[in-house]
């Protein structure tokens, strides 16, 4: 029996996945897996049963990789699977941002009570004209699951799209009209565009990536658009840039007190993947997940860990090692297995940073003595016996 955890509500459709198998236990001090959304686990004490995180979304920055990664516990995350939503809610905030529809909804809701609405309407609506947006220049900083689809969005609505990611993936590129510029400066982003959203991760390279310095180089009227991580902006530069007018709108899915009552920005309360169709596939591809950890040792989408797969376990005996990626390991797993008579009949050995991980079908059972010999291993963080 596997005990699971949830940090927030996760979709049903993905928790109807656990078989009877799986328990929900309301301690995460019990837990063997976690599923999460937006809850920090940074300052939650990591149990020693604890074998698994599941991100049901894209970032990770709730939860401490490396502390995790030197307990043995591997965190997954679900790559593109609330993409779509987040898009559609950055292009409502580009057009929310060039018309201004709150403004006018806002003062309808004051008139409401006007018998004479309709006349003192079309007086009222010069104050809430906008621009278009097609024709305008967007530049896309990050070029993943988000920005790929935002980019691919924008151009059918007519914008000249520039698009700026070092690190593009090649799966990204080939799903990248062929209409978008690829920028190789970002500079180039800030001097040339009318838009800027930012699909990024957060980590200490992209903190504050919007700083000062990039918002000088900024056009007047810009609109920045943020979706990604509210740290990823520097805030104080953005307030004084909409208050001397450099910036025409600051659209952040992120509030916090220096933001929510400012002038000029939109705060929308990150609402990005916040649609039934994104809930379900991010719960769907986080349960997934799990499971196939937790039942095959099986390592798909993880952030600490590598992708790992040797498919549904089928020998009599699957052991998993998460182990320091650092050299003679494998030498001395395969010795040990020898000299205890076990025969290896398939192995994966996979490394991703300072981390490695080897997953082993064995002819026979392994007893506790030879697990606990492998335990013992200087840089071995985990032995899990998948099947005995
Ligand atoms: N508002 C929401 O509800 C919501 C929902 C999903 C994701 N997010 C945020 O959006 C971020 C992006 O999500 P995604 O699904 O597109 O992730 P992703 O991993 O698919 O894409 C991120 C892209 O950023 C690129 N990148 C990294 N550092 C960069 C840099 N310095 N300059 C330019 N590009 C850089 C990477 O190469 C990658 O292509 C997430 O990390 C998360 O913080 C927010
Ligand atoms: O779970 C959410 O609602 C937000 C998810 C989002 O911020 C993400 O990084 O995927």
């Amino acid at each position: 029996m596997f005990k699971y955890k949830c940090l927030n509500p996760i979709a049903k459709v993905g928790l109807d996945l656990f078989s009877d198998e799986y328990e929900r236990v309301e301690e995460f001090a019990e837990a063997d897996a976690v599923l999460v959304r937006s809850a920090s686990v940074h300052d939650l004490e990591l149990p020693d049963t604890l074998e698994a995180i599941a991100r049901a979304g894209a970032g990770v920055n709730n939860i401490p990789l490396d502390k995790c990664a030197e307990k043995g516990i591997v965190v997954f995350n679900t790559p593109g699977a609330n993409a779509n939503g987040v898009k559609e809610l950055v292009i409502a905030g580009m057009l929310l941002a060039a018309r201004d529809v709150i403004g006018g909804i806002n003062w309808v809701q004051k008139e409401k009570e006007n018998p004479d609405i309709t006349k003192a309407t079309e007086k009222a609506k010069k104050a809430f004209a906008g621009n278009e947006i097609e024709g305008k220049t967007l530049g896309i900083i990050g070029l993943g699951a988000i920005g790929v689809k935002v980019a691919n969005a924008a151009t059918h609505l007519g914008m000249n799209v520039l698009g700026y990611d070092p690190y593009i993936s090649v799966d990204a590129a080939w799903n990248l009209s062929r209409s978008i510029k690829h920028i190789k400066k970002v500079e180039d982003i800030y001097s040339e565009c009318d838009y800027i959203t930012i699909h990024v991760p957060l980590t200490d390279g992209t903190r504050q990536m919007i700083n000062q310095d990039a918002i000088d180089m900024m056009k007047d009227d810009v609109v920045v658009l943020n979706f990604s991580r509210d740290t990823l902006v520097d805030e104080d530069a953005m307030l004084s840039a909409l208050e001397n007018g450099k910036v025409k709108r600051y659209v952040t899915d992120f509030p916090n007190p220096k933001v929510a009552n400012a002038k000029g920005v939109l705060v929308i309360p990150h609402l990005g993947a916040s649609t039934e169709e994104s809930e379900d596939n991010c719960a769907v591809m986080a349960v997934k997940e799990l499971v196939d950890y937790m039942e095959n040792g099986n390592i798909n989408n993880s952030v600490n860990y590598p992708s790992c797969n040797m498919g549904v376990c089928s020998s009599v005996s699957r052991v998993a090692i998460n182990h320091r990626n650092v050299k003679n390991m494998l030498g001395q797993f395969t010795n040990m297995l020898a000299e205890a008579d076990v025969n290896i009949t398939n192995m994966v050995n996979k490394s991703k940073g300072d981390y490695a991980y080897t997953l082993l079908d064995l002819e026979t059972g392994v007893n506790k003595e030879v697990i606990d010999k492998l335990r013992a291993v200087d840089g071995v963080l985990k032995v899990r016996v998948i099947k005995k």
